[in-house]
């Protein structure tokens, strides 16, 4: 089986992953299955492609290897496109999921059904020793219901609902959300790569 270094420590992430790489017989590490402590990188960055690299950069240059990140966030027109690049902390440092949800939903509560129009982002930076890091940009579109539903997934999935789809992206299986999300189809345009590993 081929190993895959993925340079986050988000729990969630890592389930999606999981679930994307399964069928190719792949296994992820994450920095939370490391032996070692990983200190917290700083996202200094205003775009997702500049923390994605900050993120693979920093991990490649420490284990020399080639390195995969993720950066990625709720996008919502009606808040001129916060959270965005903050969606982590967007109610505070403790990175609060129900938190987090919530202010959006506090943001957007006088605002009509037709205008709460928002995408999901995902940025996957791929870092390798010595050679210029490459991004790929998968982007899924969608609503932000009135009030959270479901209990599968992670962060805004409660909250969101891909077009055409009856059910928020909590609602779905890790399965289903991952044939339509944001992150799959950063990674189906990472696929060569993947295989070459
Ligand atoms: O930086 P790492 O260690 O990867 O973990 P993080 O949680 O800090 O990750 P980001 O900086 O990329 O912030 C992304 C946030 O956007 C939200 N998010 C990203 N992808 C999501 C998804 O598939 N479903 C729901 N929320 C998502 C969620 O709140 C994440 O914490
Ligand atoms: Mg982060």
């Amino acid at each position: 089986m081929k190993e895959i270094i993925i340079a986050t420590k988000n729990r969630g992430k890592v389930k999606d992953f999981d679930t994307l790489f399964a069928p190719l017989n792949i296994k992820v590490t994450s920095l939370l299955d490391l032996p070692e402590e990983i200190e917290d990188i700083e996202e200094t960055g205003t775009t997702f492609e500049e923390n994605a690299a900050i993120k693979a950069e920093a991990i490649c240059e420490k284990f020399r290897v080639p390195v995969i990140a993720d950066d990625s966030g709720l996008v919502v027109d009606a808040l001129n496109g916060a959270p965005g690049v903050y969606s982590a902390r967007y109610a505070g440092e403790q990175k609060d999921d129900q938190a987090n949800l919530q202010k959006v939903l506090k943001g957007l509560e006088d605002v009509a059904q037709e205008k709460r129009i928002a995408r999901f982002v995902c940025v996957l930076a791929v870092a390798k020793p010595g050679e210029v890091t490459v991004f790929k940009r998968g982007e899924c579109e969608g609503t932000i219901g009135k009030e959270p539903a479901g209990e599968f997934g992670f962060g805004y999935d409660p909250i969101f609902y891909p077009t055409g789809s009856k059910r928020t992206m909590a609602q779905m299986t890790p399965e289903e959300k991952n044939q339509i999300s944001h992150r799959r189809k950063a990674l189906d345009q990472l696929m060569n790569w993947v295989k070459e590993q």
